[in-house]
């Protein structure tokens, strides 16, 4: 643009100079022809005189003084008639371009005019050409550096406003066509440039927030693809690869040179098949196949176990176009997840034996087979006796460790062809398969007790349990494995009640047993809510003295239809079902109460013993319980004692201890009951804060006629004596076990030689004749105890 400016304006200055040029002449000439015109007219008015006397001398300095001016070249004064006086300047001959101008002469006498000569005077235009080339020298030198300024000027202009708007509207337009590019251009003029940069501004701000929203959704895109937990990959119609993402890559664990845009199907079908990705298969089959696959344009799923065991899945789904997109999800934990809800289904979570479920599935297959092949099946039934006892006294912790390792020995025991499972709590079950004889199950439950009877040995405690098996045979004691199962409870139950520990066939009498002890189960909530138990009262003696010292508490059911139930009957299931820390509670609460009120009625000195299942003994509550009766019932110390059995102790002598201590502490005494049927060791009656202890009666009775009993019952006195322990004797019913103990130096008597458990009434009524009017029963004399009788 500027290249066809400048020569515009160049021709416009040299026109401009050349009319300049062309004027300036004009006026200088004009300006001495008026000169020459002026001189000449001054000068014919100043010589009319001269010329009319012909004074040649003036004439002369006239024409010299005109001819100083530089402009005239000669002058001549000519007469009238033509002939020349006077002469300056140039001679005729150097007139050549000059220019003449002549004036006549005129001489005014008398108002008349007279011509007295001409005036000529022959000038010049060399200094006006002179000055006109001096002034178009200068106006060129003027209109040159006017050029240059207007140039310089329009150069300026031109970079400023043109130039300079320009190329940065031009850098912006590459930097934008290279996507570089998120300024503005800067330019604010109000001319049409700056009106086209500020659209051009706000075209290119706009594209730059596409852009920017299109990048943004990008770049969302992009992390969405590699973040994601599945593989993508995507194939174009040609079926190469065109898109794909981190995880394809490491889920599939493909080589990253394999991995670029255009690599075909087939390839990577074909790596997949060297490295043995799919198994012993023909790879260029495979590639076929696959291949075609994949122009079926159909979705489709499959899984893939990879050599290293991970499970994909994998998902392809056509395009539109052609080409197809697939997934491949890792399902491995999926999948174990399956298996776990499908093994845990039909398994039990603490010991990973079948459960019920799997069991009676496994029993109907077991039935199915005996049925067909004529081959035996029994079920054994098999519980841990007094398990709740260890759960509630060393929490479920222990319990289920017990109960893990209950498993186990379980499915130790079996043969492989066997099934062993849990049941529920402490339940088990066992299918015999193929059993030639009983004597095959015989076997085999005598294997479980022995099994179960060894000490379990549970974070460092150690556990004494038994258990007791129920079992049934196929197809007398059941057609179905339900029934068989039940049917082999029932027989369980049955091997609990006749004293645990052993094993019971199942016998159809066994249903009204097991139906009774329902009833009273739930007969019993119903007693201890309406006040049905009540407590009778066994006297205990003074062996020498044969006076009241205290009373054994009894409790006893009074069944609204069935009379009076003993605790025989009563108790073990109140301890089977739970209800046992409930009803002791009551017999403590209540022996107390009654106590104190006999205390303060005439029997200052008696006490009571109460009795402690295992349950109450292992209860965390029972030394509060005592605590509150006794301040309640405001018992003195040295009154109470509570009769637990030894069995109890050894469960977990540590335990047993702390919880003596305790008791020992709120003045309770403690007695061994039933002793010399357990463990009967020096060492624990050492250990323990005990205060007497009970000869069994099973001792008692045959104390005359059995020497084994006699001695057993001489030891445990000589035992208790030396430790200091108080020795009763229960169950004495005749007069001469009363004499035996008498001279043996037994310290209490109970029995029904004295007294059969009573009702509050008759036990008063009996104490106050006793001491009033009873005479003694044993030796008249009491002798001295005989310790080597
Ligand atoms: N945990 C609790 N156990 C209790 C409670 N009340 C009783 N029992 C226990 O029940 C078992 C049976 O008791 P019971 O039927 O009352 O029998 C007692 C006596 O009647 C009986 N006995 C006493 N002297 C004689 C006798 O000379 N001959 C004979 N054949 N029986 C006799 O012995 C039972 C008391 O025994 P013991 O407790 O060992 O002193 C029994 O095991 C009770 O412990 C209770 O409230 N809680």
């Amino acid at each position: 643009m500027l290249f066809i400016a400048l020569p515009l304006v160049a021709l416009c200055c040299l026109i401009l100079f050349v009319i300049f040029g062309y004027a300036s002449y004009i006026v200088l000439r004009d300006d001495l022809n008026e000169k020459i015109e002026q001189t000449a007219d001054i000068n014919a008015r100043v010589l009319a005189t001269p010329f009319w006397y012909l004074d040649v001398d003036n004439i002369e300095s006239a024409l010299n003084a005109m001819s100083r001016d530089r402009d005239i070249v000669a002058v001549r004064a000519l007469g009238a008639d033509g002939t020349e006086f006077a002469r300056t300047g140039a001679s005729q001959g150097d007139l050549g371009d000059t220019l003449r101008l002549s004036r006549r002469v005129y001489f005014e006498r008398n108002n008349v005019r007279h011509d007295v000569g001409e005036l000529v005077i022959y000038f010049t235009e060399e200094r006006v050409r002179e000055l006109l080339w001096r002034r178009i020298l200068i106006d060129l030198i003027l209109f040159g550096l006017l050029i240059a300024v207007v140039t310089a000027s329009l150069l300026i202009a031109n970079r400023r406003s043109i130039k300079e708007p320009l190329s940065r509207l031009l850098h912006s337009i590459r930097m934008t066509k290279h996507g570089r590019l998120r300024r503005p251009v800067e330019w604010n003029s109000v001319d049409e440039l700056g009106l086209l940069i500020r659209e051009y501004n706000e075209m290119v701000a706009l594209q730059g927030q596409a852009q920017e929203e299109a990048q943004r959704k990008q770049a969302l895109l992009e992390a969405t693809l590699h973040n994601i937990g599945q593989g993508i990959c995507l194939f174009d119609q040609d079926l190469n690869l065109m898109v794909w993402n981190e995880r394809y890559i490491e889920l599939l664990n493909l080589p990253r040179d394999l991995v670029k845009e255009g690599t075909p199907l087939s390839d990577i079908l074909r790596f997949n098949g060297e490295r043995g990705e799919y198994g012993e298969v023909s790879i260029p089959a495979l590639i076929s196949d696959r291949v075609a696959i994949a122009r079926r344009r159909e979705p489709y799923r499959m899984e893939r176990t990879r050599p290293n065991g991970r499970v994909v899945q994998v998902d392809h789904n056509p395009m539109p176009g052609g080409g197809y997109v697939a997934t491949y999800t890792d399902i491995t934990e999926r999948k174990q997840t399956e298996a776990r809800m499908r093994h845990l289904a039909v398994h039990d979570v603490l010991t990973s034996l079948p459960n019920r479920t799997l069991f009676l599935d496994r029993l109907r297959q077991a039935l199915l087979s005996a049925r067909r092949f004529q081959r035996g099946v029994t079920v054994l039934f098999v519980d841990l006796d007094r398990f709740k006892d260890i759960n509630d006294h060393f929490g479920h912790d222990v319990g289920d460790l017990m109960i893990q390792e209950m498993g186990q020995r379980l499915s130790r025991i079996i043969r492989d062809s066997d099934t062993a499972a849990r049941l529920g709590g402490d339940e088990f079950a066992i299918i015999q398969t193929d059993v030639q004889n009983i004597e095959d199950t015989i076997v085999l439950a005598q294997r479980i007790i022995d099994e179960l009877a060894q000490p379990f040995d549970c974070r460092g405690i150690r556990l004494h349990s038994t258990a007791s098996v129920g079992i049934t045979l196929f197809p007398e004691d059941g057609e179905n494995p339900e029934q068989l199962v039940k049917n082999a409870d029932m027989a369980m139950y049955a091997a609990k009640a006749e004293g645990r520990n052993n094993y019971r066939f199942f016998l159809p009498s066994m249903h009204e047993r097991v139906k009774e002890r329902k009833t009273i189960e739930e007969d019993l909530r119903n007693a201890l809510e309406h006040d049905q138990l009540e407590l009778f009262y066994q006297p205990k003696v003074d062996c020498l003295t044969e006076q009241v010292v205290g009373a054994e508490a009894l409790v006893r059911w009074k069944h609204p239809e069935r009379g009076m139930i003993l605790p025989g009957e009563f108790i073990s299931v109140a301890e089977e079902c739970g209800l046992i820390n409930k009803l002791g509670a009551w017999v403590l609460r209540e022996a107390c109460r009654q106590t104190q009120i006999w205390r303060e009625n005439g029997m200052p000195d008696l006490r009571m013993a109460v009795n402690l299942s295992p349950a109450q003994f292992q209860d965390v509550e029972l030394v509060r319980t005592v605590t509150q009766t006794l301040e309640t019932t405001k018992l003195p110390e040295g009154t109470l004692e509570l009769e637990i059995t030894e069995s109890i102790l050894m469960n977990n002598p540590e335990k047993a201890v702390s919880t003596l201590k305790e008791l020992k502490k709120l003045g309770v005494g403690i007695a061994i009951d039933d002793f010399g049927t357990g463990y009967s060791s020096l060492n624990y009656l050492k250990r323990f804060p005990v205060t007497s202890i009970k000869i069994d009666r099973s001792f008692v009775n045959d104390i005359n006629v059995d020497p084994d009993d006699k001695a057993i019952v001489d030891a445990v006195i000589g035992l208790g004596h030396s430790l200091h322990l108080d020795v009763v004797a229960e169950g004495v019913e005749e007069v001469e076990q009363l004499q035996y103990l008498q001279n043996k130096g037994c310290d209490f008597i109970q029995g029904f030689l004295f007294s059969k458990p009573l009702p509050v009434p008759v036990f008063e009524k009996w104490v106050k004749d006793r001491n009033e009017n009873q005479p003694r029963l044993g030796n008249p004399v009491a002798e001295p105890a005989d310790s080597n009788d």
